[in-house]
């Protein structure tokens, strides 16, 4: 069952679930998801600094990506074919009876910029900032700002509550990420990490 309007604003009343900042509630509440901004850091890929991301190599990660802050009212260029790590600023808490998916903007895609390319779900138990995968597949740049809506978030009621939550007594690797996090594939136990 997804949730309405009235049953989000209930459960952030009751404080399990959490999207916050809520600047403008009746701005970012929509009937059935809620509306997240994007924040103020991006990691851009520099394709030139390695031949290739291999995922067991996970002390790459700050030879190919790199970090820009762009202040909320000042502009992030997409290019046509672009593909960066940006953040939601707000963060969630998710409760553990709850599944979270993360949605484009509809006004965003008929300009071309999708916000993930791929992964949509906010488990339940998940607390942090949500990291965005931004691609431009059209064919002009876009202005991005900070501050601006950019996704929505859509909750879901499960038929229990998972049993075992994302979170650190599973040793989830994104639980509490803030900002833009890179992939954490290499702690991945096929790659000889320890998760
Ligand atoms: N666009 C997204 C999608 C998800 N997440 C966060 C919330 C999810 O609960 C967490 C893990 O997502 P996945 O389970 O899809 O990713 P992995 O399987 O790679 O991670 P893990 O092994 O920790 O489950 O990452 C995010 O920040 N941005």
């Amino acid at each position: 069952m997804i949730l309405s309007d009235a049953d989000i604003l209930s459960r952030l009343k009751e404080g399990d679930l959490v999207v916050d900042p809520i600047d403008d509630i009746d701005m970012q509440v929509q009937p059935a998801s809620v509306d997240l901004r994007l924040g103020t850091e991006f990691l851009e890929f520099q394709r030139t600094n390695i031949s290739c991301i291999h995922p067991n190599r996970e002390h790459e990660v700050s030879e190919y990506v790199r970090e820009t802050h762009v202040d909320e009212g000042d502009d992030f260029i997409l290019h046509p074919g672009d593909f960066v790590l940006g953040t939601t600023k707000e963060r969630v808490e998710i409760p553990p009876d709850l599944l979270a998916t993360v949605e484009g903007r509809s006004s965003l895609g008929r300009l071309a910029v999708v916000i993930h390319a791929t992964a949509g779900i906010v488990d339940p138990g998940y607390e942090g900032q949500i990291t965005l995968e931004l691609s431009n597949l059209g064919s002009a740049p876009v202005a991005l700002t900070p501050g601006m809506r950019i996704s929505q978030l859509v909750f879901t009621e499960m038929k229990s509550p998972a049993a075992r939550p994302y979170g650190s007594e599973r040793g989830s690797k994104y639980q509490g990420q803030s900002g833009p996090q890179a992939s954490r594939i290499g702690s991945d136990p096929e790659f000889g990490g320890d998760e």
